[in-house]
């Protein structure tokens, strides 16, 4: 398999990197904010007939009504806390978008992680925009080419921005692996807009 450390400019096609999209101050503040008031939920998942907790926490929020086949029945569906709420709106404006939906991601160290995946449920769309900022320690983050198989390693910094848009679900998949030495945490925010069926 071939390996490529990417230039944060230069990422496969439909991956967009902003370093510092939120301050380093506001970004803490956040981290410890939505930390401490976010109701957190570790789901179950069942893989190859194994249940288990999934290795991070979880929190799901979205406008009333919205349902997301990705958090099936285990995940309950939270209202927008005002700062969300706000940043939301912004990115809404940024990029001509109406995000209804935002995945909270909280990774207590580096034992906690989030496998090889694709965000192409049909409830996103065909060519899903999802705008995902980084909050805490910064974590590796993977992007696997379907068909050649190449791997580029980006790392997402605190205050950071990575926009997943174009064909990067189609066409690629992505990861947050383990990094065991890793004490520090992170939360990783994800807005996305669900098409009800
Ligand atoms: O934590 C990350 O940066 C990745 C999150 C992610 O891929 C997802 O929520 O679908
Ligand atoms: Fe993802």
């Amino acid at each position: 398999m071939q390996r490529q450390k990417a230039n944060p400019h230069m990422l496969p096609n439909g991956f967009y990197y902003q370093a510092k999209a939120l301050s380093a101050q506001k970004s803490l503040d956040l981290f410890y904010y939505l930390r401490d008031s976010l109701t957190w939920q570790q789901p179950k998942t069942t893989v190859f007939g194994k249940t288990n907790p999934i290795p991070r926490m979880q929190c799901f929020i979205a406008d009333a009504g919205v349902r997301y086949g990705y958090s099936g029945s285990t995940l309950n569906v939270e209202p927008w806390p005002d700062v969300l709420d706000a940043m939301r709106l912004r990115l809404n404006k940024q990029f001509d978008v109406g995000f209804n939906a935002l995945l909270v991601n909280l990774y207590r160290d580096g034992n906690d992680c989030m496998g090889w995946h694709a965000d192409d449920e049909a409830e996103l769309g065909h060519e899903p925009i999802i705008v995902s900022i980084s909050l805490g320690a910064e974590r590796v983050f993977k992007i696997k080419h379907k068909v050649t198989k190449e791997v580029t390693s980006l790392t997402l910094h605190s205050g950071s921005c990575l926009v997943m848009n174009g064909l990067s679900q189609q066409q690629y998949l992505h990861a947050l692996p383990k990094q065991t030495r890793l004490a520090h945490p992170r939360i990783n925010l994800t807005f996305r807009t669900i098409f009800q069926k």
